[in-house]
């Protein structure tokens, strides 16, 4: 990107999440649109997303990514800090921007290794210090990191029970799971709220946003962590999909 590029991005950037009422200061949006930047060069030659041009980026990836932050914001005790969870963190979202605009340690994770080496190279070369990886399946970090964490995020990683399932071992009590999706079926949320129960959770808010330019629908749904699950967890790995509560 040329400089004068770069600067009608993060100029974008911030416009498009003022409408959201979410502030970006500059610094954080010249590192949002690196981040950006990093994922694109090295989707050449990883398989990262299907998204491969700035613009989209913007978009589908950090504007996406932000409007988790209002909430993720609200469930922390206190404001910017507490320990974060992005499960399934793939290229980094929305991890990666949270970390950039909250001050709180976030932990990325995800099973695939060469995801987390990408995401571990992000971040160095970003110089950001509040960021941890795992690289485990969230059923298996959850039998080490049991109840750690003030919020668990995921975006595009599975259906709506199989998040409860992984986070309410993870969660500390009172913590949240914060969950974007496009069109949650009423099946999918009606299976959300029965497991919800099962595992300790509680729907709390559930609120729709478009993205810029017609680019698709959002619901950003967060359970709390009420009580403690009434089955053990976690299950073995795979079982939340193969065998759903
Ligand atoms: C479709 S990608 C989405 C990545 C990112 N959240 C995003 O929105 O761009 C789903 C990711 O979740 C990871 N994943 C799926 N199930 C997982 C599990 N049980 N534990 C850890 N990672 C998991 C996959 O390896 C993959 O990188």
């Amino acid at each position: 990107m040329t400089t004068e590029d770069f600067s009608k991005s993060v100029e974008l950037l911030q416009n498009y999440c003022s409408d959201y009422l979410i502030d970006v200061t500059d610094g954080q949006a010249i590192l949002l649109l690196k981040h950006l930047d990093l994922v694109i060069e090295k989707n050449k030659v990883l398989n990262l997303t299907r998204i491969d041009n700035v613009e989209d980026g913007i978009i589908r990836h950090l504007v996406d990514s932000l409007l988790f932050l209002p909430f993720v914001r609200n469930c922390l005790e206190k404001p910017d800090d507490g320990d974060v969870l992005d499960i399934g963190t793939g290229a980094g979202f929305p991890g990666i921007p949270l970390a950039i605009t909250l001050s709180s340690r976030v932990t990325l994770l995800d099973s695939v290794q060469k995801k987390i080496r990408a995401d571990q190279e992000f971040i160095n070369t970003l110089g950001l210090s509040n960021v941890n990886f795992s690289m485990e399946r969230a059923e298996l970090l959850a039998k080490h990191r049991s109840q750690n964490f003030n919020v668990c995020t995921a975006r595009a990683v599975a259906e709506t029970n199989v998040l409860i399932e992984y986070a309410a071992p993870l969660l500390k009590m009172g913590g949240s799971l914060v969950i974007s999706k496009g069109n949650p079926s009423d099946e999918e949320v009606s299976d959300a709220l029965r497991v919800s129960k099962i595992c300790g959770l509680e729907l709390v808010s559930r609120e729709t946003f478009e993205l810029p330019k017609h680019s698709g629908h959002r619901e950003l749904m967060v359970f709390t962590k009420t009580s403690y699950p009434s089955v053990k967890l976690p299950r073995k790995p795979g079982d939340a999909k193969r065998r759903p509560l």
